[in-house]
């Protein structure tokens, strides 16, 4: 479901401008759609998701999906990636404000966002500007929210901003928090919803940016970790990624470089 289109929807349907009086009038800016977003996207997440998931809480605001995703979900996600990495605003190595190269690829999709400007600048360095958020995406940050239950403590979050990290065998991810959305998003604790496909990364978080106080996890291919609420502001990093760790027929199907895939996705 797409709940938090419903605003829109009421607005466009298929391209037609619904009026207060019902009186269609045919929108020339929206695309036209051909099929009902909302029908579409059930019936590609009830594919993406496995049938029997249970979460676990690893801290207040902090639900982990072991195997969240079935595999066709797992490779349609790398041929969506793919898609839009291969247009302008794909894939590329950015830096950190001291200069130095990250150790990962990135590529955002709805909003642009990179480590120096953060989220100040529609387009990138290059002139581009990040691909749509695909709705697919939406409706998987969406449904993974309301299966971790409310009593998991996590208010509900529209993303429209999706980065997607890849790192290779030797990639790796600094302690930081996530906190350059805005602040009524940071305020109210909206989750941040991170998908890994691919080799299996050693993630670290807590509530302290002291490296051996930190709680370990490992997040393999399939996993989806939310953390929102009052864990909104965890610091967490990825420490080190298991080199040709993935499952092997995902890798036959993907045919993903060796290495590993992160999305997460957020409401600015
Ligand atoms: O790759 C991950 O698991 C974490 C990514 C992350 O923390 C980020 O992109 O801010
Ligand atoms: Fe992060």
């Amino acid at each position: 479901m797409i709940r938090c289109m419903s605003s829109d929807l009421k607005l466009f349907v298929g391209g037609r401008m619904l009026k207060h009086d019902n009186i269609e009038e045919e929108s020339e800016t929206e695309p036209f759609s051909l099929i009902i977003p909302k029908a579409r996207t059930n019936l590609v997440f009830d594919r993406w998701r496995n049938i029997s998931f249970s979460p676990q809480q690893l801290g207040s605001g902090i639900v982990l999906f072991k195997n969240y995703l079935t595999l066709m979900g797992q490779v349609d996600i790398v041929n969506i990636c793919q898609k839009g990495a291969m247009g302008p605003g794909g894939f590329y190595q950015p830096r950190n404000p001291s200069g130095d190269k990250l150790r990962l690829h990135m590529m955002c999709f709805g909003r642009n966002w990179d480590p120096v400007t953060r989220y100040e600048k529609r387009y990138r360095s290059d002139g581009s500007e990040p691909p749509p958020l695909p709705y697919e995406f939406i409706s998987l940050a969406e449904n993974a929210i309301q299966d971790a239950h409310p009593d998991h403590q996590l208010p509900p979050m529209c993303p429209d901003i999706c980065l997607a990290n890849f790192y290779t065998g030797t990639g790796r991810l600094a302690l930081h928090q996530d906190r350059d959305e805005s602040s009524d998003s940071l305020r109210r604790g909206l989750p941040v919803v991170s998908i890994s496909i691919g080799d299996t990364a050693e993630f670290l978080y807590g509530h302290t940016n002291d490296e051996n106080k930190l709680d370990k996890v490992l997040l393999e291919s399939g996993d989806v970790l939310i953390f929102g609420g009052k864990s909104r502001h965890i610091f967490h990093g990825v420490r080190r990624i298991s080199p040709d760790s993935a499952p092997h027929q995902f890798n036959q199907e993907s045919m993903l470089r060796l290495g590993r895939l992160n999305l997460t996705l957020r409401q600015f």
